[in-house]
This record gives structure tokens, C-alpha cells and sequence, in this order.
């Protein structure tokens, strides 16, 4: 079976040469509290896309990230390249602004049937060729953790959704991503930026078998399910953790404050 590398080298200040083939980074921005590392994810992303009040929290939240300088250069800096969602959050004058300095603004008000993060990843999986070309495209989501649980778990099925995808899920606090049955998996962890704490769940369907190393507790062939154990509260002990299983599972791991 097929080895996938994990590395969330986005979280660094500058993106690490490595072997394997590099990444393309794109970033969708979600109508939550930008997280503090906002700035970071925009210079490393090729392609940013606001969903719907996601460009809200762009327009009023960046400004105050830089306090020093002012707020409508700020605002001019970070133009998102793509507006789209239903519409119903965005202020007017949000919207008209972000219109002015050429952003691509897509309504899809006539779809009530999948959250503005699906239609941002549909856009982008069909609509950016240039990003998309790379297989090794990584769509980074900022503010889809913490908050309105229905609007979070929405976001979790979104990788379900998308599972041919990488997307990561970001808060200030925590990332998530989808580890497909279909791979073995190698994490590499980002020490100065990221853990220990983690988790390894089994959302959707059990876990009859999965194996992993470089954790404090360790499956060894364990079952996995609700109603029973499911990784939680799990610590990484070195740089390295492992991971094999029948079925796909959601790796979590948490953001160390500066
Ligand atoms: N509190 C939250 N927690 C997690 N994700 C959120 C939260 N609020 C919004 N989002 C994400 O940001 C996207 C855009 O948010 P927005 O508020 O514009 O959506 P919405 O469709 O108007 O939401 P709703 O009508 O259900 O309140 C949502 O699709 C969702 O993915
Ligand atoms: C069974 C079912 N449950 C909820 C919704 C509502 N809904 C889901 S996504 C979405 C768009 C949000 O921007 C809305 C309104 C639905 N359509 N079908």
C-alpha cells in the first residue's frame, strides 16, 4: 500500500525544502474569528477564497492583526481572489468593496443544500486548473473548528465529502485532517508549532483494525468505535507517528500558543 506524508509546514514561518514533491497551498477563510496565524496561511496559500462571512471576518479582523499600520491598506493587502457561498452573511459594504479591487464574487443563494466551505472546495477543485494541476494541491481551512457545532461537524464532512482531497481544518487551537483507509500514513510532527496532545477517530464507520507508533498509547490491531474507544486524549512522543487502518480516521493534533 501506498505511503502519504503529512507535514503541517504551513504553520511555519517558511515552508522547509523537502524530498518529496512540494505542496500548492490554497486557503478558504471561514465566517469564524480569524486565527492569530491568518497572515501566515494568506503568504503561503496561491489561491484565497472567502466563504461568504468568511469575508467579513477578513475585512474587519485583518486590520487588527496589524495595529500599526492603517486598516484600508491592510484590507487593499489581503483581496480575496474568490468570494462565493449563498450570500446571506456578507455585509454590502464588504461586498462591494472586495467587487472594487476585482475579486471574483460567485452567488450561489439557489443551493441550500451544501454549506459555502462544499462550494468553496467544489470551486476549487474544479475551477483553479493552475492550483489544481499539482495532485499534491493542500487546501488549508481557516476557522472551521470551535464554535456552532452543526456548522463544525458540516465541516468535518466536508473531508468526508472531499476524500481525495488534503484538507486541513484549523482553529487557533487544534487541526484536523482525514487519513484515507486507502494509505499508510507517516506524520510528521512540527514540533515548535504543533502537539502533543492528539487523537485518532474513528467517525462514520468502526475501526476494526489500526495500528500506529510514535504515540504514548499505541493501537496495536485495536478496534476502534463510538460507543467504545476511540483515540482521544492521545500524546506524541518523537517527530514521527504512524498510522494503518481498515477504515479512513480523522487525525487531530493541537496548535501550541506562542
Ligand atoms: N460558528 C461556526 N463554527 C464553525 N464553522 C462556521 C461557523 N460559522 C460559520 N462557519 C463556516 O463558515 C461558512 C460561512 O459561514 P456563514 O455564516 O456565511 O454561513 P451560513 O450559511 O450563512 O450559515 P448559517 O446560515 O447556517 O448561519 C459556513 O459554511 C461554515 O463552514
Ligand atoms: C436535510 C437538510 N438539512 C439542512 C439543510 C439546510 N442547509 C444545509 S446546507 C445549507 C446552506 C448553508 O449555507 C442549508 C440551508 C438542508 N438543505 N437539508
Amino acid at each position: 500500500m501506498d505511503l502519504m506524508h503529512h507535514s503541517s509546514t504551513f504553520l511555519l514561518p517558511t515552508i522547509p525544502l523537502h524530498h518529496g514533491p512540494s505542496l500548492t497551498y490554497a486557503l478558504v477563510v471561514l465566517n469564524q474569528t480569524l486565527p492569530r496565524f491568518a497572515p501566515l496561511l494568506w503568504k503561503h496559500a496561491q489561491l484565497r477564497l472567502c466563504a461568504d462571512g468568511g469575508a467579513n471576518r477578513v475585512f474587519d479582523e485583518m486590520p487588527l492583526l496589524f495595529p500599526e499600520e492603517d486598516a484600508s491598506d491592510v484590507r487593499r493587502r489581503y483581496k480575496p481572489d474568490v468570494i462565493k457561498g449563498d450570500m446571506d452573511s456578507i455585509r454590502k459594504e464588504v461586498l462591494d468593496f472586495y467587487r472594487s479591487l476585482g475579486t471574483e464574487i460567485i452567488d450561489k443563494s439557489h443551493d441550500q443544500d451544501t454549506t459555502d466551505l462544499h462550494k468553496c472546495i467544489t470551486y476549487i477543485r474544479d475551477f483553479a486548473p493552475d492550483v489544481n494541476k499539482s495532485s499534491q494541491l493542500c487546501i488549508l481551512v481557516a476557522g472551521a473548528l470551535g464554535g456552532r457545532y452543526d456548522h463544525e461537524m458540516g465541516n468535518l464532512n466536508v473531508l468526508y465529502c472531499f476524500s481525495a482531497l488534503r484538507i486541513v481544518l484549523l482553529s487557533d487551537d487544534s487541526l484536523i485532517y482525514l487519513l484515507p483507509r486507502t494509505h499508510h500514513h507517516e506524520i510528521h510532527i512540527q514540533t515548535s508549532v504543533e502537539g502533543p496532545h492528539c487523537g485518532l477517530i474513528p467517525i462514520g464507520v468502526p475501526s476494526r483494525s489500526s495500528t500506529t507508533t510514535g504515540l504514548r498509547w499505541n493501537l496495536n490491531n485495536t478496534e476502534m468505535r463510538f460507543g467504545g474507544l476511540i483515540s482521544s486524549s492521545n500524546i506524541v512522543v518523537g517527530e514521527k507517528v504512524t498510522v494503518q487502518s481498515d477504515t479512513d480516521l480523522l487525525w487531530t493534533i493541537s496548535i501550541k500558543k506562542l
